[in-house]
């Protein structure tokens, strides 16, 4: 799967001793070696193999948490201080533990991972000692750099230029693939160039460091006991007018075992003017870079690695989730697949930003790396922004839990221009104990609420349980009497191979089986969905309700059950299909008979379980059975049922709220195969769900996992979005076939930057057809978004979502 299989050429670095005091020859040796590499290597550094054994040693037992508890720390977490497999790439993992204070940051992740973790405190007290050392150590050698790039640069540059940098660590765990024999070799980490102003690392003695040389060939850094590795980072290429290299580098891994490594990060600070003095740029006066500021820089990157067709990626992407991960159901290491290899590719080996690849031109770099104000959005499209209300508005007696509190904060919500509120309707709450018997008191009074303030609703009719996941503090299951008969039948449930049922929402299975005392699933929705339409007539009337959304399977996302957290299944699992109630099997055994191959008439094997990677599935596998007929008829099938259910609920859903616009959610997800989405190399899967939604003139609202993905840290900021991929595909179906789309947020959020990402994504401005989003739901209310700061933040784009030029 590495690119380039020709046999690599071992690089033998200049080494620098810096317990010596310096020999002029020594500098100009480094002063070569920083402009022909960007690497050197330094010893007698004073750190002792026993500290990095001890480092290792506990990494090793943070790493081999379950992966569900290292995602505590993960990208959709507080901390995001660990970056799992599928990211950078499926080999590597990584904990980042932020300066100055290291024993603290490290503590902190610890804290999150270990209940107990006072046998841990000696582990924080390395890395704080770590830290000490190496943040020493750089500001020793950037000292040193600097007096080789110039004679008195270090007295005249360092303290006016470099004694605000800082430092974070990051802890490197690498786990090479089961059949790296056959493979020969892996690719551990991608491409990339650093965006520090210097790195040192640490490799232990597995190897596979490698560094491109001048001429794109390849080198080896092979480890070297008591030796530590220095390479220069962009900031200060940039600060040297590029006089000193910031090289591509990347880790192969070439042997069945584990690889640590440690790199340390020394960072300008983030509003640091980078600007190289003149003296740098030297006589000839030509100036590679305008100045900008370090944060500027990262936003640059950000934006530029957002076009559609861009396929520039970093390793310092890592703070996120990514929808990219998609892939790896159908890539296989080798990376044969066409479309899932480019993608592959882009992800784990193409450049990081290299300031000379992708910017050529000096003046383009000037205006793109200067210039980046906060967009305004004055004049733009208006596009509404509604608030979802708390899952705990309403309680099982279907009563308003706080009805004066709840009043007041819409009447703030009011005072922010939101354009209205979404609220679920719960079908375990509504139609809790008797069929057809439906409790709408406390929506009733919630909705007299709205209308009163002049806000308008989007109501969501709730088919699925809310809840019912570790950690999710509000559980409504389903309605009681479902349960019930779910007890004696429980085909009703998604089930998968195993035979485990999935009480979440019913198998689409029984849309059209009698088994709900004498009604079809099918038919429950609709009489739930008329008995709403009639309860509420006078607010469909008055236009109060603008849209309803229908929940079309767990969460509410027109998906199949595949990758139930109560099953077991961890990100990045690629999740296991879910069509063996009877209803599917006996659908699948129909089908498969019409194809005139009754023997396929069965659920495909080799598909491993919740948490098996591609590559492990005789199924998922490059070249695997999913590519073969009979695959290719189970997934069209599988994909099928998904589409059919959707066509038939929007259908009755059209009949019951006719003249009402009607939406329906997806979301992007991991483990899309299992899922339901046949979207291959070959295949758009998103095409026809778009076509059948278009069909029902209903809104796609999706889940827009992007939007969580920007994140601002006090260190160097790692932490850029990938907004193309699997998003950029489901807006474009969309859009192709001109259905409207509306989105909304999966992770709080309360900062400018990330309503930043939200409205970039909502308007974005490289569209050539001016397409936007048609709403924005915000979620959710609560006190949090009631602080201050944050409402202030949030009023500002509300405004800005209205095109309206801000006022606050
Ligand atoms: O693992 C290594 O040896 C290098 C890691 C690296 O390049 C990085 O973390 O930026
Ligand atoms: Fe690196």
């Amino acid at each position: 799967m590495v690119s380039e299989l020709e046999t690599t050429k071992t690089i033998k670095l200049p080494s620098l001793d810096i317990s010596k005091p310096l020999h002029l020859s020594s500098l100009s040796s480094l002063s070569e070696a920083c402009k022909e590499w960007g690497f050197f290597q330094i010893t007698n550094h004073g750190i002792s193999k026993e500290l990095y054994n001890k480092i290792y040693s506990y990494s090793n037992d943070l790493f081999t948490l379950p992966m569900e508890t290292k995602l505590k720390l993960g990208p959709s977490s507080f901390l995001k201080t660990y970056t799992p497999h599928f990211i950078a790439s499926p080999f590597f993992e990584s904990l980042r533990v932020s300066g100055p204070d290291f024993a603290s940051s490290s503590q902190a992740s610890i804290d999150v991972l270990l209940s107990s973790s006072t046998q841990m405190i000696e582990f924080s007290e390395i890395l704080q000692e770590y830290g000490r050392k190496m943040t020493e150590i750089s500001k020793g050698i950037l000292k040193l750099i600097l007096m080789s790039l110039g004679e008195d640069f270090s007295t005249k540059y360092y303290d006016s230029e470099f004694k605000n940098c800082h430092g974070y660590l990051r802890i490197n765990n690498y786990s090479p693939p089961k059949n790296l024999e056959e493979l020969k070799e892996a690719e551990g980490l991608g491409m990339h160039t650093d965006m520090s102003c210097i790195t040192i690392v640490y490799q232990d003695e597995v190897g596979g460091l490698q560094v491109k040389s001048k001429d794109g060939k390849w080198m080896d850094i092979l480890p070297c006991e008591g030796t530590l590795v220095v390479n220069i980072g962009d900031m200060f290429q940039a600060w040297s007018n590029d006089k000193f290299r910031s090289s591509e580098h990347r880790v192969v891994l070439k042997k069945e075992v584990n690889r640590f490594s440690l790199a340390f990060f020394w960072c300008f600070e983030n509003d640091k003017t980078v600007h190289a003095p003149d003296e740098v740029v030297g006589k000839e006066n030509l100036r590679m870079y305008k100045q900008f500021v370090c944060v500027d820089y990262l936003r640059f990157r950000e934006n530029n690695e957002k076009g559609i067709c861009s396929r520039q990626f970093n390793l310092h992407l890592m703070n996120f989730t990514t929808t990219r991960t998609r892939t790896w159901a159908v890539v296989s290491e080798k990376g044969k697949g066409d479309c899932a290899k480019e993608d592959h590719d882009s992800l784990i080996s193409s450049a990081a930003y290299s300031i000379e690849e992708t910017q050529p031109d000096v003046d383009i770099k000037h205006l793109q790396v200067a210039e980046l104000p906060e967009r305004d959005f004055t004049g733009t499209p208006y596009v509404p922004v509604y608030v979802m209300l708390p899952l705990d508005t309403i309680n099982m007696e279907c009563e308003i839990v706080d009805p004066d509190g709840l009043s007041n904060q819409l009447k703030i919500l009011k005072s922010a221009k939101v354009d209205g509120i979404m609220v679920d309707c719960w079908w375990g709450i509504v139609e809790s104990h008797i069929p057809q018997q439906y409790n709408w008191s406390g929506y009733k009074r919630l909705f007299n609420i709205v209308r009163d303030l002049d806000l308008k609703l989007q109501v969501v009719m709730s088919f699925h349980e809310c809840g019912g996941n570790v950690g999710d503090d509000v559980h409504i299951p389903l309605p009681h009497w479902v349960t019930e008969i779910g007890n004696g039948n429980p085909d009703i449930y998604f089930t998968d191979k195993e035979g485990r049922r999935n009480h979440e929402c019913l198998t689409w299975g029984i849309d059209k089986e009698r088994v709900l005392r004498g009604r079809t699933a099918v038919e429950v929705y609709l009489d739930y969905m008329r008995s709403f339409r009639v309860e509420f007539d006078e607010f469909f009337e008055d236009g109060t309700i603008s849209e309803i959304e229908i929940g079309l399977g767990p969460c509410g996302e027109l998906r199949y059950a595949s990758y139930p957290a109560n099953h077991g299944w961890k990100y990045p699992g690629i999740g296991e299909f879910q069509c063996y109630d009877k209803y599917l099997m006996k659908s699948l055994r129909k089908a498969a008979e019409k194809r005139g191959h009754s023997f396929w008439g069965k659920g495909p094997e080799n598909t491993g379980s919740y948490n098996s990677m591609p590559h492990e599935t005789g199924f998922f596998r490059d070249g695997g059975e999913y590519n073969g007929y009979y695959g290719r008829f189970f997934l069209g099938w599988y994909s099928q049922i998904l589409i059919d259910h959707g066509d038939r609920v929007l259908g009755l859903a059209n009949l019951a709220f006719e003249g009402t616009p009607i939406a329906t959610k997806t979301a992007s997800h991991a483990a899309e195969l299992t899922a339901g989405f046949y979207n291959q190399c070959n295949r758009d899967g998103y095409a026809p769900i778009a076509s059948m939604l278009k069909k029902h003139g209903a809104t796609l609202n999706f889940t827009c996992v992007e939007l969580r993905t920007l994140d601002h840290h006090e260190d160097f900021p790692e932490a850029l979005a990938d907004p193309e991929g699997l998003v950029w595909q489901v807006l474009n179906s969309a859009w192709d076939v001109s259905i409207p789309v509306a989105s909304e947020n999966a992770l709080p959020c309360f900062v400018k930057e990330c309503y930043n990402k939200i409205l970039e994504n909502a308007k974005p401005s490289n569209n050539p057809d001016g397409r936007h989003l048609s709403a924005f739901t915000y979620l959710r209310l609560g006190q949090t978004l009631m602080e201050t700061d944050n409402f202030l933040e949030f009023q500002r784009f509300v405004q800005r979502m209205h095109g309206k030029s801000i006022s606050i």
